[in-house]
């Protein structure tokens, strides 16, 4: 049977994200082997040319799975039926720069394309936030969708989660597909809280397998938190290509769910759970079966992890508190 192409949009488009990232949707990794794609592509004027020449080596690699590709710096066009929208497109933090700085800035960014997206989009739209500051941002966003349901904004915490299970597996001399079960809590920022204690490393307690308290706490969580730091004090730039693979794990998980067991960590409206205020998009432990996810629910939080969780929401009840009095929500 031949299937509908998924209408994926993808702004900002030109950047180094997106150039990681659009191969990887176009080639059948965001949605399955089976799916087929049409890419929209947004950009501000200035970078539409280079979005063009992205778009040729699209049409170079002769995706079977890319049916059309649309260029525009309108966000009303970009968003135009749009089923997935990834929201790449923001100023990116530079060396010395604090994220408070980049509330401002990408404020103006995000509320218009919430409002495109509300005007514009599929009824079925998932929103992913990867611009940073990312939970932030898809606050705001969704604050100018009001017709579209308000869970179907999420920020990106699945590149945390995935430097929390390498730097796990190399602690214990395992693999990453021995972990199952890691949390990340609260803001994508150096405050963000990477929990083990309800994660299993070959079906034994994380935490006990560890066994080294000062390793959680004094390298562990700040290797984690402040990965994307130190990616940017190496690189002069910050992560590309394994935020474009994050975005591809939280979309394709979910759309295809979690697998039996384990769960993941996503960036979402809180509902009240774990003490987290309503409303604000904080990382939890999610699962996710038929598009839908779910908050893990019912876990002992003890008192190391109570604080940690704590500190983090407090940030971003300080972003929401900050974007609140610019009048962006
Ligand atoms: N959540 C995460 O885990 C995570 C990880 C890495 C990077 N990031 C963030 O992702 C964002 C993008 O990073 P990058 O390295 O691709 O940056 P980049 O500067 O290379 O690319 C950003 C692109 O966005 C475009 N853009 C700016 N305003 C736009 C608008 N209004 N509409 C459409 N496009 C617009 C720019 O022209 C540019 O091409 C940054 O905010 C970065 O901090 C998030
Ligand atoms: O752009 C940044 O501030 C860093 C990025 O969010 C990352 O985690 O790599």
């Amino acid at each position: 049977m031949t299937r509908t192409p998924v209408n994926v949009t993808v702004t900002g488009a030109a950047g180094q994200i997106g150039y990681a990232l659009l191969f990887r949707i176009a080639s059948g990794h965001l949605l399955g082997p089976d799916v087929p794609v049409n890419l929209r592509l947004l950009e501000i004027t200035p970078a539409l040319k280079a979005a063009e020449g992205t778009a040729m080596e699209l049409d170079d690699c002769a995706f079977p799975l890319l049916r059309s590709i649309e260029i525009t710096d309108d966000a009303n066009v970009a968003f135009d039926g749009a089923n997935v929208a990834l929201l790449v497109g923001a100023r990116p933090r530079t060396k010395g720069m604090e994220r408070g700085d980049l509330l401002a800035a990408n404020g103006g960014i995000f509320k218009p394309q919430g409002k495109a997206i509300n005007d514009n989009a599929a009824d079925d739209i998932k929103v992913l936030v990867v611009g940073n500051p990312a939970n932030t941002n898809a606050l705001i966003a969704q604050a100018s969708a009001p017709d579209v349901p308000a869970e179907r904004f999420t920020a990106m915490t699945r590149l945390d989660h995935n430097r929390a299970l390498t730097q796990l597996a190399k602690k214990t001399g395992t693999t990453v597909s021995d972990i199952k079960r890691l949390t990340i809590w609260g803001n994508h920022s150096a405050t963000q809280y990477p929990d083990i204690f309800h994660a299993e490393i070959a079906g034994k307690n994380a935490a006990e397998v560890v066994n080294d308290q000062q390793w959680l706490a004094d390298e562990f969580i700040p290797t984690v938190a402040k990965r994307g730091a130190a990616i940017i004090e190496a690189r002069g730039a910050s992560s590309a290509a394994s935020a474009a693979n994050a975005a591809i794990d939280h979309v394709h998980t979910w759309v295809n769910g979690t697998a039996e067991g384990d769960w993941t960590s996503m960036g979402i409206p809180s509902d009240g759970s774990y003490g987290v205020p309503e409303g604000l998009i904080s990382s939890f432990p999610v699962t996710v079966k038929d598009g839908q996810y779910s908050i893990v629910q019912g876990l002992d939080i003890n008192e190391f992890s109570r604080a940690r969780i704590d500190a983090s929401v407090k940030e971003l009840a300080e972003e929401r508190d900050a974007v609140r009095e610019l009048g962006l929500i």
